[in-house]
């Protein structure tokens, strides 16, 4: 019997098969006799994946070792194939290089479909994998993020769960013994491909010193968005060089457009100042890296860099084939050079255990078990309970649960508030969290959001502050949150072209804010557009 119920949990099951099986269980589970927290075995999780024999090749090296490129260039001669990257960037990037090759592929992140006719090849965000299609070859970029304390469940989901003839897998050596020792269970076979830096990164003697010795090709590097504009200002100032910026709550689009005017050896933007954001896979065409701190707020406390972080930043400098193939690497500060030269000299340390995270099904199963609980509760009874093989840690779900939290006053279903909880709200961000409360309280009273309920439609205006800018940035979640619901609830959230024409709007006015910033060039982009409002506690609160 036991044995029955396994094989009809094979998972990404359908919701509706997932309903019968519960209602059948129901009964069998009071009984004790089957525990769904028992996480033990995940691989059982996907069984479409485990019908097959995978060719597994793990390439690991340093940064620009040409890890991706020769998994790219597997994808590239198969008769079809998915990629999945940590970033949106990334995503694009090698979207953009197959269909150059040729190749068409779609681009699939969670706000973004585009579908290029004929495609047999994929190109996603991790979070993104689709685990129901057949594929001839596989990539799975940054591996290493299986060891991620909030995301790693994904990147375990993709390692088991997808269903490729061929899987590479590319990233750090830290990753071997975990990555070998979880695939032993699912009867892949696995080959490991090691690589070496193409090109030398030079930890460099001496630090900046002044800013005057800032050259183009330069990335400086920082972690808070205050600390990007003084230093964009102050190397503007000195009217040498103009900057780009990137760092992780510029709206993706916009970190594009700025890493493409950095690359682009015709813009006058020849200096990039940059938090983290540009720390993984990307290929820009930065001569030297110039650590600004070797310490960042990681949400709770300020920390040193860890010898991972250090490195692939770092790592950036001097890519093979760019016009800098010859990285360096240095300090603003003096005495951060021994911390850098040391991490830079040493390996990573070994991945011990790699992130997972119940799937819906399993949740669901288990909320029938106890009906008069809320969603927060089932989650946190649930993670308490589970049970783990030594492989693998219960992902962080902290902002799950804040989500949970306040979705539970409301009357909507378990599935419902799974998927608000698993959007990508940041619930640290007093718009976005609220933004994300009035679409949920929306959809539970009507069953339809449209987006005017929310914003007015109006102006929204030129920031001139970094107060209006960061408002402004928040804006933008909220409409990207809008367009990531409306790729899972169409018929809800109508409104997808009118908050991506929002979004744009908001694009332009961060970029043309981030233009005029250091160098008090007039605007280029004069936009006479209605104001934006946007609706908190009943109350319109002009943006
Ligand atoms: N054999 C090759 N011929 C031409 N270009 C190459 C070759 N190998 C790598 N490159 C180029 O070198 C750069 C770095 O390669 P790649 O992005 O594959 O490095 P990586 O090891 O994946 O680095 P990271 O760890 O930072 O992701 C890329 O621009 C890539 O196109
Ligand atoms: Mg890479």
């Amino acid at each position: 019997m036991n044995i029955q119920i396994k094989m009809k949990l094979h998972l990404d099951m359908k919701f509706r098969s997932v309903l019968s099986v519960c209602r059948s269980l129901r009964k069998f589970s009071s009984s004790g006799k089957f525990d769904f927290t028992d996480l033990t075995s995940p691989h059982t999780w996907y069984p479409v994946a485990r019908r097959k024999k995978r060719n597994v090749v793990l390439h690991v090296g340093p940064t620009n070792s040409g890890k991706t490129y020769h998994a790219l260039k597997q994808l590239e001669s198969s008769s079809s194939g998915l990629y999945c990257g940590p970033l949106r960037l990334l995503a694009w990037e090698v979207a953009k290089k197959l269909n150059k090759a040729k190749v068409p592929c779609d681009l699939i992140t969670g706000q973004e479909r585009e579908e290029v006719e004929g495609a047999k090849h994929k190109s996603a965000t991790v979070e993104m994998a689709d685990l129901s299609s057949d594929y001839q070859c596989a990539v799975v970029d940054e591996i290493q993020m299986v060891g991620c304390k909030t995301r790693g469940f994904s990147f375990t989901r993709a390692l088991l769960g997808i269903p490729a003839d061929e899987l590479h897998l590319c990233g750090d050596p830290a990753a071997v013994p975990l990555i070998q020792q979880i695939l032993k269970v699912t009867g892949d076979s696995v080959e490991v491909q090691y690589y070496d830096r193409l090109s030398p990164l030079v930890p460099s003697k001496v630090p900046l010193g002044s800013f005057s010795n800032i050259q183009r090709g330069d990335c400086i590097v920082t972690f808070s968005r205050r600390e990007i504009y003084r230093l964009k200002k102050e190397i503007e100032s000195q009217g040498k060089h103009l900057c780009s910026v990137v760092y992780g709550s510029l709206p993706p689009e916009t970190r594009t457009r700025q890493a493409t005017m950095f690359n682009d050896e015709s813009s006058e933007f020849d200096v990039l100042v940059a938090s983290d954001a540009i720390g993984m896979g990307l290929n820009l065409n930065i001569s030297r890296i110039i650590f600004s701190t070797l310490q960042k707020f990681d949400g709770v406390e300020m920390r040193d860099l860890t010898v991972p972080e250090i490195k692939q930043i770092a790592g950036r400098a001097g890519r093979y084939g760019s016009k800098f193939p010859r990285g360096e690497v240095t300090c603003i500060d003096g005495e951060d050079l021994p911390l850098l030269h040391s991490a830079l000299g040493s390996p990573p340390p070994i991945l011990e255990c790699a992130g997972l995270f119940p799937t819906f099904d399993l949740l669901y199963l288990y909320s029938c078990l106890h009906p008069n609980a809320g969603f927060h509760q089932i989650l946190e009874e649930f993670l308490h309970s589970a049970k783990l093989s030594a492989n693998y840690f219960i992902s962080n779900c902290e902002e799950m649960l804040k989500v949970a939290a306040v979705l539970d006053d409301l009357p909507l279903g378990i599935h419902d508030k799974y998927l608000f909880c698993i959007s990508p709200v940041d619930m640290n961000d007093d718009i976005s969290s609220q933004g994300l409360t009035q679409f949920a309280t929306n959809y539970a009273r009507k069953g339809i959001v449209w987006l005017k309920e929310i914003f007015t439609p109006g102006t929204l205006k030129v920031p001139t502050t970094q107060a209006a800018l960061k408002e402004l940035e928040s804006i933008h979640k909220v409409l990207d949150l809008y367009v990531w619901l409306s790729f899972r609830m169409e018929d809800s959230f109508p409104d997808r072209e009118v908050a991506a024409s929002q979004k744009s709007i908001c694009n332009l006015l961060i970029e043309d804010f981030l233009e005029r910033l250091g160098s008090e060039r007039p605007s280029r982009r004069m936009l006479p557009m209605p104001p934006i409002y946007l609706k908190r506690n009943g109350r319109e609160c002009r943006i």
